[in-house]
């Protein structure tokens, strides 16, 4: 509560201080102007109205500045006071020099007057002004001030009291009083003036004139306080004393300002020479220290410049090293690079030329095996089997491509007879080397032929063992079906880099007549053969499974096989009665040109082709016969057609050259394999079965001809077969309509969950080009017949009547404890092996097969002698007619190439089972066998014989 009345207090005392302030301004302006009027009005009346006439009576601060600041006034009042104090005063313009002379010269000039003014006022020692002062903005009160000291000054002239000079104004000495006007001192002394009214300190001016004068003579000597102290003494001398107060405090306020602003001023330059004093040291320092500093720093930056110089220059060095190393390397490069291309030149043009050749060496390699016949006939021996050691062989001795049997019945030149075919195999004979022999054939699979290999024989003259192999198969007892498909594989593994392969299987089964898929599980429906195969598929109904291993193969053969025991309550015995026909498509594209390629493959095991006498077989087993002896006989007849030539190939005759017709024909290689048993009491078999196939033998079929064929001409071919079937269709031949009306499922897999590895996706083959030809118009006469109950009735001589008859004589023969009854034979089991149902692949380890498999080489050392199977000029007009043993009639000539049969001369050691070696046979056989001139191709039972024109041998 005080503090806050103290303040209010000095508030209101600091307002009445601003209202007193304001009073004083008012005052004093008022006091200002009442001392101008007097001037002025002392002016007027000094120099005359008439010189006067620019100074009013009662002027304005700016009309008495304007009046006065010419200096004529002023220098005429002085020279009235002072005659003569002014020599010359310049006049007025108009009154002066012409106006040529211009306002510059007149400025001059009335500068000179108040300068001259000025001078003597200040010889008067009277308060003088500055020029500046008559301007706009100058001091005019300073003005005022000169003029009524000037005043007072005339006045003290006439009153006589001189020295006594309100306003000063005495002789002293010049210099002495211009010591006296110091500047600030000067304006220090007018801040404190303002304060007071002019009439006071005018009149202490003017009174206490001696004082003042007294007080700037000492001012060398006095301090500032006590010059303010004689000079408020002074001007309060002659004050009232209410207002001293007033004057005082004007004056303190003034003074304190002044103080405080000179204290504010000093401190400010008092701080900022502290600063230059920092400022100079720190300077000084830096000179003094910084220089050692500068040195230091100068020496290390040297001293890293220098490094740096020196690192420069040496990665210098190294760069340029490694430029020349570079550059060395590059020209190397460069040198390798071109003997690279060079090199790599070379070689493209030698792999070029190599798949040229390659593809010079597959027409060459296809060329010979066309040259060597396109039917081949191989003959292989059976071993005796195990406990028939003891027993005589009908076989008295096998050369390379020359069998001879014996028939110990006969004497003469009818007990030996020769047989000559493409390659003859003893029953030392491996399956490694079978193979061997038919391999190429199996190589031409994959340049787009078709091939058919068959198995014929009697039962149990190993047709199984040479396809499939023994019961229980090791690597060594492997057959051609497994060899073949493993070659397949090997060379299409060689060739992918040219040829992309894919090979596809089917299984299926004839029996009866009736085709059953092997490869469909329970699969019991009869399925249909085109005669027009579409897409190189002659039963397109049966599964094809795609296989890419021997693996795949031994596993659907398995299934094969258990789908075949199906059929049957006895395997062996259905296996002998059925065809079973592996079937394996093969289809290529290059990958370069993209033509395509396709190729077929039959691996076919006949059933057993011995006779059954009518008399003693009935029922199914006669049924079963005759069956098999139809498909036979078409089979033959088959052949001799295309012995012939002719034009119309009676395919259609049996399920079995239904299917195998895009295998038979002329753009096909076809290789039979006979077998025949060494036992004695199937010698009668033995020589029907190879004089059926030394007739084979002697067809000559025309060049195969690969499935290689472009875009273009697949498209011509189907166009041709759908037009050929429509025709077929239109003339009411139902064979055609038939296989026009296939299913188009021909590539569904019905195998279950069989073999899940099988890719499920396969791609559709194209249709194979091979169609019959077949000329409508040809005469049924001229249609040939190669009868296989030709070849039969032969056999049916009452002297091997009884040794033929194996079926019966089979059927008699005892089984022991470790055989079984394989149908008409007895197989004895090897020892540990499995008894029934044993499927032949059972025991195949296929990882073995795989890691045995050895790429195939080209194999132009073919062992099959051109000249052996090329006909002979000797040919035979066999004729048949009438009933065979099935009872189907079969009506033909024709004419047919025997084979060049080589006059071999045995001797009783190449025999060694000959068992009866009487002289008449030994006489026998130390003569050269020929054949027979009057082959013993008889009609039996009403057929019509006609012998044929038979080549002498040589
Ligand atoms: N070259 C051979 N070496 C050894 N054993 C053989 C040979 N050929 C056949 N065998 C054996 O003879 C027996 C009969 O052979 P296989 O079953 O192959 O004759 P098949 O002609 O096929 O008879 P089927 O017509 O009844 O099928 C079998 O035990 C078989 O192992």
């Amino acid at each position: 509560m005080m503090a806050a009345a103290v303040e209010e207090e000095e508030m209101v005392e600091r307002m009445h201080g601003w209202a007193r302030d304001m009073d004083v301004a008012s005052r004093r302006a008022e006091e200002e102007a009442m001392r101008r009027y007097d001037a002025a009005s002392w002016l007027r009346s000094t120099v005359g109205v008439v010189c006067a006439r620019d100074l009013p009576d009662e002027p304005s601060e700016e009309e008495f500045r304007l009046g006065l600041r010419n200096g004529i006034v002023l220098c005429n009042a002085l020279n009235k006071i002072q005659p003569g104090a002014i020599p010359k005063v310049v006049q007025a313009q108009s009154d002066a020099a012409g106006p040529t002379d211009g306002s510059a010269l007149c400025a001059y000039q009335y500068f000179e007057n108040l300068r001259n003014f000025l001078v003597v006022v200040e010889d008067l020692r009277l308060p003088t002004f500055e020029v500046s002062d008559l301007e706009k903005g100058g001091k005019g009160v300073r003005v005022v001030d000169c003029v009524l000291a000037l005043k007072s000054f005339s006045e003290s002239n006439k009153t006589g009291r001189q020295a006594s000079c309100k306003y000063g104004g005495l002789s002293k000495p010049l210099t002495a009083r211009k010591y006296f006007i110091l500047k600030n001192t000067d304006a220090f002394m007018n801040k404190i003036m303002k304060g007071h009214s002019a009439e006071a300190i005018q009149s202490e001016f003017s009174e206490g004139q001696s004082i003042v004068t007294d007080f700037s003579i000492e001012s060398n000597e006095m301090t500032t306080s006590d010059s303010l102290s004689i000079l408020l003494r002074k001007v309060l001398l002659d004050k009232k004393p209410e207002e001293v107060p007033l004057i005082v405090e004007s004056i303190l306020s003034k003074v304190i300002q002044e103080y405080e602003h000179r204290i504010a001023i000093q401190n400010k330059m008092d701080e900022e020479e502290q600063n230059l004093l920092n400022i100079t040291e720190q300077v000084n320092h830096v000179v003094v220290n910084g220089d050692g500093e500068v040195k230091q720093f100068q020496l290390e930056a040297q001293t890293n410049f220098d490094v740096q110089q020196k690192q420069i220059q040496e990665l210098k060095g190294a760069l340029s090293f490694v430029k020349s190393g570079m550059e060395q390397l590059r020209l190397q490069y460069s040198e390798e690079f071109a003997k690279l291309g060079k090199h790599f030149y070379t070689l493209s043009n030698a792999a070029s030329s190599y798949h040229k050749v390659l593809e010079e060496n597959r027409k060459l390699y296809n060329q010979i095996q066309d040259l060597k016949g396109n039917i081949r006939v191989y003959c292989r021996v059976r071993p005796f089997l195990p406990g028939h050691r003891s027993l005589s062989s009908s076989v008295a001795d096998t050369e390379e491509r020359t069998i001879t049997i014996i028939t110990p019945t006969k004497y003469g030149k009818d007990g030996c007879k020769s047989f000559s075919f493409n390659r003859v195999f003893g029953p030392a004979s491996t399956q490694e080397e079978v193979f061997s022999d038919m391999q190429p054939l199996i190589r031409s699979v994959l340049d787009g032929f078709n091939v058919c290999i068959f198995a014929y024989g009697q039962t149990g003259s190993g047709k199984t063992f040479t396809m499939s192999g023994p019961k229980v198969l090791t690597e060594e007892s492997l057959g051609v079906n497994y060899r073949a498909l493993n070659d397949l594989f090997n060379i299409k593994a060689q060739r992918k880099g040219t040829i992309d392969y894919e090979i596809s299987v089917q299984m299926i089964e004839i029996y009866n007549e009736q085709v059953r898929d092997l490869l469909q599980d329970g699969g019991n429906r009869r399925l249909e053969i085109r005669n027009t195969p579409q897409k190189g598929l002659a039963v397109p109904d049966a599964s094809i499974v795609p296989v890419t291993s021997t693996a795949d193969v031994v596993e659907l053969m398995n299934q094969g096989q258990k789908n075949r025991a199906v059929g049957s309550t006895a395997i062996n015995d259905r296996s002998s009665r059925s065809h079973s026909c592996l079937s394996v498509h093969v289809q290529g594209k290059y990958l370069t040109s993209g033509a395509m390629l396709r190729g077929c493959m039959h691996l076919v095991d006949l059933a057993g082709s011995e006779r059954v006498d009518k008399s003693e077989v009935v029922g199914d087993r006669l049924k079963e016969a005759q069956y098999i002896n139809k498909s036979l006989s078409a089979l033959g007849d088959v052949i001799a057609s295309l012995a012939q030539k002719n034009s119309h190939v009676p395919y259609r005759n049996s399920k079995l050259t239904q299917l195998l017709q895009d295998s038979l024909g002329g753009q096909a290689k076809t290789l039979m394999f006979v077998h025949v048993s060494p036992e004695l009491d199937a010698v009668g078999e033995t020589i029907s079965t190879l004089k059926f196939a030394e007739r084979v033998a002697s067809v000559e079929l025309g060049a195969a001809k690969a499935n290689k064929e472009g875009s273009e001409v697949r498209e011509l071919k189907e166009q041709i077969a759908t037009l050929k079937a429509a025709l077929a269709k239109k003339e009411g031949e139902p064979e055609n309509i038939q296989s026009t009306q296939s299913s188009p499922d021909m590539y569904r897999i019905k195998r279950g969950n069989a073999i899940p590895a099988f890719p499920k996706n396969r791609q559709p083959m194209e249709e194979v080009g091979n169609l019959e030809v077949r000329n409508n118009a040809t005469p049924m006469q001229k249609k040939a017949s190669f009868q296989f109950s030709g070849v039969l009735s032969e056999n049916n001589s009452s002297d091997l009547a009884e040794n033929c008859n194996g079926i019966q004589k089979t059927d008699r023969m005892a089984v022991g404890n470790n055989q079984f009854e394989n149908g008409n034979s007895i197989l004895e089991l090897e020892p540990g092996a499995t008894q029934l149902p044993t499927f032949f692949y059972q025991r195949y380890d296929p990882d073995k097969q795989r890691r045995r498999a050895e790429p195939v080489e080209t194999d132009d050392s073919d062992s099959f002698d051109a000249a052996t199977s090329s006909p002979s000029d000797q040919e035979m007009l066999l004729s048949t007619s009438g009933l065979k043993a099935d009872g189907i009639a079969s009506r033909g000539a024709f004419i047919i190439k025997k084979p060049q049969t080589k006059n071999t001369k045995i001797t009783a050691t190449k025999i060694p089972n000959l068992a009866m070696k009487s002289p008449m046979s030994e006489k026998r056989l130390q003569t050269p066998i020929r054949n027979s001139k009057q082959l013993p191709f008889s009609t039996t039972g009403g057929r019509r014989t006609r012998n044929g024109k038979i080549n002498t041998p040589k």
